[in-house]
């Protein structure tokens, strides 16, 4: 070994190929793209020289005269050095350091590599612009090739051929062959033509109408149909400077999940490149679904997604923007479709309201609130209550709703953290309105109390009931509450952060008290029957010491308040509730009615 000697890396070059052909792509069909994107390349580079040029490709697939595929475009094509130096090393591209390289759309040099996934090689026959001779370069999946000069007189241009390897045959048949070319190339702006035996298909003869501005809302309409197969409430055109996207947005016309992801179709120079919006679409865009075109935006290597640098976050901010206008102006365009968008997308026109003051201003009065009441606009709360009260949660919300309800108060499901901040807002907006939050405990405090020391008989009646209920972990409290016909009220467990029992610990472990310092301590309040001493039926039975009456009246009123309370009834308390009303029919119903 000499010191500071420089060695070469060894490149495996069978290892690169199978790498770069079978690895890079998730779809053998990608060969297609890839011959479309060179063919439409060189046409570009021709025009560059022919400015009127009439760039077109031709598909030969194998048929009853021919078993290879022949890939035919009349671009620019390619000189016999340029073969050697573009086609033979792995990497190399003419379009990367050309002064028009933004209008190309490859750059890395290895497109053509995979066609090596579904032939063992790769014929190319190019006769350059610059030439008249045309030349035949053989490629094989070994690394070796050769290439050989052609007698007869071609035109100008490039025609590689495949002969499909026997496992990807299906691929070449004319049906799947041409919906490949047109999931790819329906955008493309020059012809593809597609010959199998005699007939000749023009693949992309509708051609990208979604991006003439003149396409008419119908005709989008009707292309979001074709595309997503799936109607949709409306469309309407976006765009953005930077990366040059331009394309249309649809509404769905059906509620949308937060979680689920929708399918889109993402052009790149008018090559179709993802279903994915590639965060071109805000993350809140969830109900609509695009169709567009960026000019100017980079693909990474495998071509499926795009980079993720600067113009393509400016894009995205940009099509937030278009979005959030159409939004801002839909009441006043179309009354009708902003009054379906409000009642199918509310929670999603929330997310947004809460984080954009002017699409807050357009559509806070129509917004839906789920509430204890059922959905109810913004506007028809505000006008009715004085005081609105919430749940952060969709747990206290479960707890309170019946609750709230017979006390004849309205709480609102602000479950979804954007909600919290929305009401916060609108609290803003409104100050003589009062927003307030609301959980099981805050609304037990506004029970009134029973003045137990100066009754001995509710004391001893709470205590005994406590008992009953014990084994079932709920404690007893008795209270006075609206409606005197609702007999308990069941207030499940929930969680509470309490700041002062992290405080009050730190005496007894020196560990929590440390841990307590950094995490939040949650105080578990215990599952809570509450009598109502209003009643009729709790009035009767607090004199009741019968040892096995007492007992099975107290496990009907809990598992009665916890049915009304549409809490889960387990198979212990439904036998609880079972063995007691069958102890009340032992009794006699004459007892029983006594009561
Ligand atoms: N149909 C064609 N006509 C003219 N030149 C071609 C054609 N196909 C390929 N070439 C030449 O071969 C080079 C390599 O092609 P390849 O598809 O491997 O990579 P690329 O298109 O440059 O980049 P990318 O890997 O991003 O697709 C091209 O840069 C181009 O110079």
């Amino acid at each position: 070994m000499h010191e500071n000697q420089q060695y070469l890396f060894q490149v495996n070059l069978k290892g690169m190929i199978s790498l770069l052909s079978e690895h890079l792509y998730s779809n053998p069909s990608t060969f297609v793209r890839e011959l479309l994107q060179n063919g439409v390349d060189a046409i570009t580079a021709f025009r560059t020289i022919h400015e009127d040029h009439e760039g077109c490709l031709r598909i030969y697939l194998p048929d009853n005269a021919r078993a290879e595929m022949i890939f035919e475009d009349n671009g620019i094509g390619l000189k016999e050095e340029e073969i050697h130096k573009f086609l033979a090393v792995i990497g190399e591209s003419s379009k990367r350091e050309a002064f028009e390289a933004k209008d190309y759309i490859g750059k890395f040099g290895i497109g053509l590599l995979s066609c090596f996934v579904v032939s063992n090689e790769i014929i190319v026959e190019s006769r350059s612009a610059f030439s008249e001779k045309a030349v035949r370069w053989t490629g094989k999946s070994d690394g070796t090739y050769s290439i050989l000069e052609i007698e007869e007189p071609r035109s100008i241009g490039t025609r590689v051929i495949l002969l499909p390897k026997e496992e990807f045959k299906h691929l070449f048949e004319p049906g799947v062959f041409q919906r490949n070319l047109a999931y790819y190339g329906e955008a493309l702006p020059m012809p593809i033509y597609l010959h199998y035996n005699a007939a000749i298909t023009w693949i992309n003869e509708s051609g990208a109408r979604w991006l003439n501005p003149r396409a008419s809302k119908e005709e989008l309409l009707a292309i979001g149909r074709k595309t997503f197969n799936t109607g949709f409430l409306d469309a309407f055109p976006i765009s953005s400077v930077n990366g040059g996207v331009k394309g249309v947005a649809f509404v769905s016309l059906y509620k949308t999940q937060f979680t689920g992801k929708q399918s889109h179709k993402l052009y790149l120079k008018r090559m179709f490149m993802s279903e994915d919006d590639c965060h071109l679409l805000p993350k809140w865009a969830f109900f609509i679904r695009c169709i567009f075109n960026a000019d100017g935006l980079d693909a990474t290597a495998s071509r499926e997604s795009l980079v993720y640098n600067d113009t393509l976050k400016a894009a995205q901010n940009e099509i937030s923007q278009s979005i959030k206008s159409y939004l801002k102006t839909i009441d006043i365009v179309d009354p009708d479709i902003y009054q379906k968008l409000v009642s199918t997308h509310y929670l999603h026109l929330k997310a947004i309201a809460a984080e954009d003051h002017e699409l807050l201003m357009v559509f806070m009065d129509d917004l839906l609130f789920e509430t204890n009441k059922g959905p109810r606009s913004y506007r028809s709360i505000r006008h009715l209550e004085q005081t609105i009260y919430y749940t952060p949660n969709i747990n206290d919300f479960k707890q309170i709703h019946r609750i709230a309800g017979s006390q004849g108060i309205l709480v609102i499901n602000a479950g979804y953290t954007f909600e919290e901040a929305l009401l916060k807002k609108i609290s803003q907006l409104h100050p003589d309105l009062k927003i307030e939050q609301l959980s099981p405990e805050s609304l037990l405090n506004t029970f009134h109390s029973v003045d137990l020391q100066n009754s001995a008989e509710l004391l001893d009646f709470e205590n005994r009931a406590a008992v009953v209920l014990q084994p079932l972990n709920c404690s007893c409290s008795l209270k006075h509450f609206n409606p005197a016909d609702t007999p308990a009220i069941y207030i499940g467990a929930h969680e509470d952060i309490d700041a002062k029992s992290t405080q009050e610990s730190s005496g007894f472990n020196p560990l929590e008290a440390t841990l307590g310092m950094f995490t939040k301590k949650t105080k578990v309040i215990q599952p809570l029957l509450c009598l109502n001493v209003d009643n009729k039926l709790v009035k009767s039975i607090t004199g009741i010491k019968d040892p096995y009456l007492f007992p099975s009246i107290i496990h009907i009123l809990y598992v009665q308040a916890l049915m009304l309370g549409k809490y889960p009834v387990s198979d212990r308390e439904m036998n609880l509730f079972n063995e007691a009303l069958h102890n009340l029919v032992i009794m006699g119903m004459d007892n029983f009615i006594n009561i």
